[in-house]
């Protein structure tokens, strides 16, 4: 039986972990940060923040989370993961450092910092299937886009227009999330909500 409200946890070992808090909690969950194995073990999901995927890996191993999160993933808990967040929960990272780890669990390819060859961040409209209202004002900052999606992966968005139209920037695969733009910065709670729900979800089933 589902007792007492989901408690969705941070990472917080960088990056906009203040934002997503405050987006959780607007979208009606506990939130609280995650920075050590045993606060892992008290949530029922995780969100990844957008910061820099290459200091979280590093973090992450030294704070003992690297395989404790892989091992929640693969358990079922439910991950959004935004920007840097998308990074981490890819299977494979093209133009990463050598030494870059990540959490996996959405098999799908990504690039690091992929339209910042041409601006290091910009904004566009993107419509996300499964979310209902008009399309989201999306904002990319040094962002990651998908360039390999495996059969389990579901495209949730692409870029509507500009330069990089096309580009998927929103995947989700069973009970992880993952977006290229940070909607924890736009005030729009709609991707916070939707994840929320997704969780109630699979906790429901548990
Ligand atoms: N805004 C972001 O999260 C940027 C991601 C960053 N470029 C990285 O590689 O992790």
């Amino acid at each position: 039986m589902v007792t007492g409200d989901l408690v969705v946890g941070v990472l917080a070992l960088q990056g906009d972990v203040r934002e997503h808090l405050h987006a959780l909690a607007e979208a009606d969950a506990l939130a609280r940060p995650v920075r050590r194995p045993e606060e892992l073990d008290t949530v029922d999901a995780l969100v990844i923040p957008g910061g820099e995927s290459t200091t979280i890996s590093k973090l992450a191993v030294e704070f003992g989370l690297l395989e404790p999160i892989r091992k929640r993933i693969a358990g079922g808990m439910p991950v959004y993961g935004s920007c840097a967040g998308m990074i981490m929960l890819a299977a494979e990272v093209l133009d990463g450092r050598a030494d870059q780890h990540t959490f996996g669990g959405i098999d799908m390819t990504v690039r690091r910092n992929a339209f910042g060859r041409q601006v290091d961040s910009f904004e566009a409209g993107v419509s996300i299937d499964g979310i209902d209202g008009p399309p989201f004002h999306a904002v990319f900052i040094r962002a990651p886009w998908v360039e390999r999606v495996g059969d389990d992966a579901t495209v949730l968005a692409r870029v509507d227009e500009g330069p990089a139209a096309g580009r998927i920037v929103a995947v989700r695969q069973r009970h992880l999330l993952a977006t290229a733009f940070h909607p924890e910065l736009t005030g729009d709670l709609r991707v916070h909500r939707h994840f929320v729900e997704m969780a109630r979800a699979a906790r429901a089933v548990d």
